[in-house]
């Protein structure tokens, strides 16, 4: 039995993540004390197929008219359970493809598909049967962890920070550190010198891309950045967004996947829309950088955005202005696409251990706050 520098013994956990792109599920693992990260296993994508993407996307749709967060209206309920048996299938691909045996495996955190996501009024849904999990793989799961954090006055979201401030102990970089996650929504932590957290969603990432170049062309994503590098920057497209009142009014902290919604497919041609849309989460996450009390030196970016070359270009210029090098993930030996999964393996893992996954700084909770729900296996 390993037992760490604190004291606690090591654990297994492997993190499943559904992110808001909506395309496929992560699949991570790390053993980690619930503080330090003893290490980080291989990490696997199992992508959902483009009818499941629909369903999930109706899903949304359907989800909008939730009043509780315990409410499976319409097909929600069936959906719940076949994303449920998609994460089963995923984590034994997982052991098989890894050579990593369940048995040696502690823990399962279960992140499921957020479906809405309404902070203000204390509403936040994660499709996801925690039990059926525990009982298809035979593993212990922790769920649900953003709710005891809403409970306690936050916003359910983000809960990453705990595990990019164990990530960022173990990189020898010049501090502040700041973790950029461009997923479909981005979001920030900034790791101050004193270790301190302040984190929160900086606006769209790549959903908006994803939605203008399915609608202009039928395709899912804009690979490398493609398409925008095409096109020019049409400050009509960019400013409206950037007036939206989350920049402005400091009320909210997280975002709904619909927070922000696409342009309207005529007022641009393709490649001009994606070169907008690309300079806009550049933009965003600086702007919403401009409350942060200490500037970042190094900025370590992860999740599918770090792969846009005109994100990334557009970012580096901006942070440069304020003496900051932008980093992808890979460039310190981190996997920039299994971040959000590790981070849910690693909260399952402090949760275990009853220790905080969210801060007054990070969700706006009234005090620091563990969560996660624990779903035993049937006793064979
Ligand atoms: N090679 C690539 N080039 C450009 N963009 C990419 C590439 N690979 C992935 N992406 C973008 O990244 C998105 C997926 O990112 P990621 O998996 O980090 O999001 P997520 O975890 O679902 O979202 P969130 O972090 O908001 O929960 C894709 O939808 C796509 O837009
Ligand atoms: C409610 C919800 O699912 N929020 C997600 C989403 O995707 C990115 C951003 O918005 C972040 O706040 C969060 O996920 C990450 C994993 C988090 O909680 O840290």
């Amino acid at each position: 039995m390993a037992v760490s520098k604190t004291g606690a013994e090591v654990k297994t956990a492997i993190g499943l993540m559904s992110g808001t792109s909506m395309d496929g599920i992560d699949v991570a693992l790390i053993r980690s004390d619930g503080a330090t990260i003893a290490e980080r296993g291989p990490f696997l994508t199992v992508p959902y197929s483009p009818a499941f993407r629909r369903r999930l996307a109706d899903g949304l749709e359907t989800a909008k008219s939730i009043g509780r967060r315990g409410e499976r209206p319409g097909a929600l309920g069936a959906l719940e359970e076949e994303l449920t048996r998609l994460h089963a299938e995923a984590v034994f691909a997982y052991s098989r493809q890894s050579g990593i045996p369940l048995e040696s495996v502690d823990l399962i955190g279960f992140h499921g598909q957020t479906v809405l996501h309404r902070p203000e009024k204390g509403l936040t849904v994660q499709i996801g049967d925690g039990k059926l999990l525990a009982s298809e793989t035979g593993l212990p799961v922790i769920h649900d962890m953003r709710a005891a954090d809403m409970e306690a006055g936050g916003e359910g979201a983000p809960l990453a920070p705990a595990y990019h401030r164990a990530l960022a102990a173990s990189l020898d970089r010049p501090g502040p550190i700041v973790f950029v996650n461009i997923g479909g929504i981005s979001n920030i932590t900034l790791i101050g010198q004193n270790d301190e957290l302040e984190a929160f969603d900086t606006g769209p990432g790549n959903a908006l891309i994803d939605q203008w170049v399915e609608t202009k062309a039928g395709i899912p994503f804009d690979q490398g950045g493609a398409i925008a590098s095409e096109g020019q920057i049409l400050r009509r497209l960019v400013d409206p967004y950037l007036q939206n009142d989350f920049f402005s009014d400091g009320s909210r902290r997280s975002l709904d996947r619909n927070d922000f919604l696409p342009p309207d497919p005529a007022s641009a041609d393709l490649e001009d829309g994606a070169r907008s849309l690309a300079r806009l989460t550049a933009e965003a996450i600086m702007k919403s950088m401009r409350s942060m009390r200490e500037a970042p030196k190094t900025w370590i970016v992860c999740g599918g955005g770090r792969c846009n070359r005109m994100i990334m270009s557009d970012l580096s210029d901006l942070a440069a202005s304020q003496n900051g090098t932008v980093l992808a993930a890979e460039d310190v030996g981190l996997n920039g696409d299994a971040i959000e999964a590790e981070a849910w393996a690693y909260l399952a893992i402090r949760a275990h251990y009853g220790l905080p996954l969210s801060w007054p700084t990070t969700t706006g909770c009234r005090k620091p706050v563990t969560g996660g729900v624990l779903a035993k296996p049937k006793e064979a």
